[in-house]
């Protein structure tokens, strides 16, 4: 479903992605893990067009991101492809990003209506489901402000999902939120992950997260895989010195 393939990434000189291979395969749950800085926001970016590669290309559903094919030509995407990619491809950031001026239902239906172009009581109905799934079905007519941190993250991911992505990315999602207010959002990701069969890329802090619900996990350095495991090996026995060093130093923050 996600294949990099050699990819480069630089802001000016310095080189944030290094010749980048990985797939992820339709369905999958992949999470990301590595230090500060090592290249995992950039990646998640990359997938949603906001960035542009230096090198290498990037497929989702066997279509290229940045170019497309005109006969026997290979031309660079334009405007219209990034747009159809887009729509593909749903994110849910650290900070909500809700819009202010709308209620939760708004928030929800307001992309599907004017995107897909569904019509306004099908994005509802469709929107009163997510609600469902994201434990929220009594705040739809709620203003953002009026919510938790963990409520509005939960609306965004109903949000994301209204669009009914192929791909779901997901960046530290609960970073931004109290303690208290983690396992509620991380328990929706739960039911998205064994309910659905989105292909997820999750960039996450939450190892026991990382653990329970990724079938892989990639350990980023340095803009490089250093390694690619099931959970329970990359928890339990990883490979690498810096990939122990990397889970030692996460638990010691505890
Ligand atoms: N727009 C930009 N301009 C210049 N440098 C950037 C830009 N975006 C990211 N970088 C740099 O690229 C590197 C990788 O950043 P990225 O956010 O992808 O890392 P990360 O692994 O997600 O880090 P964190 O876990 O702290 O979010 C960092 O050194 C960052 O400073």
């Amino acid at each position: 479903m996600i294949r990099f393939s050699g990819v480069v990434k630089k802001f000016g000189d310095h080189v944030v992605l290094d010749e980048l291979d990985f797939t992820v395969a339709p369905g999958e749950f992949v999470s990301l893990i590595g230090p500060s800085g090592s290249g995992k926001t950039t990646i998640l970016r990359l997938l949603m067009t906001l960035e542009k590669v230096n090198g290498g290309t990037i497929h989702v559903g066997g279509e290229c991101l940045s170019h497309v094919r005109r006969g026997e030509r290979r031309v660079p995407a334009d405007e219209k492809h990034l747009r159809v990619m887009r729509r593909r491809i749903g994110m849910v950031f650290q900070q909500f990003n809700l819009f202010p001026n709308m209620n939760v239902l708004r928030n929800i239906t307001e992309a599907p209506v004017r995107s897909l172009g569904l019509a306004p009581a099908e994005a509802e109905q469709r929107a009163r489901e997510l609600l469902g799934l994201v434990g929220l079905e009594d705040k739809a007519d709620a203003h953002p402000t009026r919510l938790s941190g963990g409520q509005q993250q939960r609306v965004a991911i109903a949000r994301a999902l209204a669009m009914r992505p192929d791909v779901l990315l997901l960046d530290e999602v609960t970073s931004a939120l109290d303690p208290e207010l983690v396992a509620d959002v991380l328990r929706v990701l739960r039911d998205i992950a064994t309910t659905t069969d989105i292909t997820i890329l999750c960039v996450t802090h939450e190892m026991q997260f990382a653990q329970d619900v990724s079938d892989r996990v990639m350990m980023f350095d340095h803009g490089r895989v250093l390694e690619d495991a099931v959970p329970e090996k990359l928890f339990t026995a990883p490979e690498h010195e810096r990939t122990k060093e990397f889970l030692r130093a996460v638990i010691d923050r505890r």
